[in-house]
């Protein structure tokens, strides 16, 4: 069994006991339940947007130990005052050290920013537990799902008013997944079953994502010079954790990078209506 088998296995032991502990009603309830989301693509798109999905990440199953000291709050607001455009936060314990309690705080401390859900959705009810905890969009793994639960879930999402984004990291994960449901296109640059990150991967796929979705380049990314390339092939967001949650000053380490890439770019206007 390869790792991402191994943390969909748990996954969906894990989300049984979640819904035998907590019925759909108790999620719908919640207070964040019914509030209005921050759009995602609006945020890319938006003129003189970094483009930077900052993530929250403690550790990884290929990494290990991240950053086991950085808090939620703080470093998620260094993160939106140094210009992300979406913040990323990993809802998965067993792999990744994530908890619901790290996205409600993100949420908390960053009312106006969108947040993605990140973690491994099977299930319907993790749609409800995103929304419930404050998350603005969520990730479909292209990779771990069939294309009907693709579509099932990402209307789901948009039923309840979030945005998808869906992650992909071949050509024939997208053409058999893409969908009108969904958003944004990831093109993770780490394969799940390998862990190596190429971003080789990005530049192949980047002319097969329809323009209609924002184009999302996933994993790997450290440095500006890498960043304006793949800018350059096409991609319009980056989604960055290790790089900035390695260091002890994560938020710090994100002005450095953007520093570094704002002279590299002519930011392209976006021919897409927001
Ligand atoms: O830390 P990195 O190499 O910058 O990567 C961030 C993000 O792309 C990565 O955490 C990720 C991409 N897709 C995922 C799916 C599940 C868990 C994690 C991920």
């Amino acid at each position: 069994m390869n790792i991402l088998d191994q943390i969909m296995a748990r996954k969906r032991m894990e989300v049984a006991e979640r819904k035998a502990t907590v019925p759909d009603q108790r999620l719908r309830e919640s207070p964040l339940f019914s509030r209005v989301v921050n759009s995602a693509r609006a945020s890319i798109l938006a003129f003189g947007s970094t483009g930077i999905i900052a993530e929250f990440k403690r550790r990884s199953p290929s990494k290990g130990v991240i950053n086991d000291q950085a808090a939620v709050a703080e470093t998620t607001q260094g993160y939106v005052q140094a210009g992300a455009a979406v913040l990323s936060v990993l809802t998965d314990e067993p792999f990744f050290g994530g908890t619901p309690a790290d996205l409600q705080a993100a949420r908390q401390a960053n009312p106006h920013t969108p947040i993605l859900r990140k973690d491994f959705v099977a299930d319907g009810y993790q749609l409800l537990e995103a929304k419930a905890w404050g998350a603005d969009l969520v990730l479909l793994i292209a990779a771990c799902l069939t294309p009907a639960e693709v579509r099932a879930l990402s209307a789901q999402a948009h039923d309840l008013g979030m945005e998808v984004l869906l992650e992909v990291h071949d050509a024939d994960e997208l053409e058999r997944s893409i969908c009108e449901t969904v958003d944004l296109v990831g093109v993770n640059n780490r394969n799940l079953k390998t862990f190596v990150t190429n971003i080789d991967t990005s530049i192949r796929l980047v002319s097969q994502i329809p323009d209609q979705f924002v184009k999302v380049t996933e994993s790997g990314l450290h440095d500006a010079a890498t960043m304006a390339t793949l800018h350059e092939a096409g991609y319009q967001a980056f989604l960055i954790g290790e790089a900035f949650m390695k260091t002890t000053n994560p938020a710090g380490a994100f002005q450095t990078l953007v520093s570094e890439y704002n002279p590299l770019v002519t930011r392209k206007h976006s021919h897409l209506t927001v």
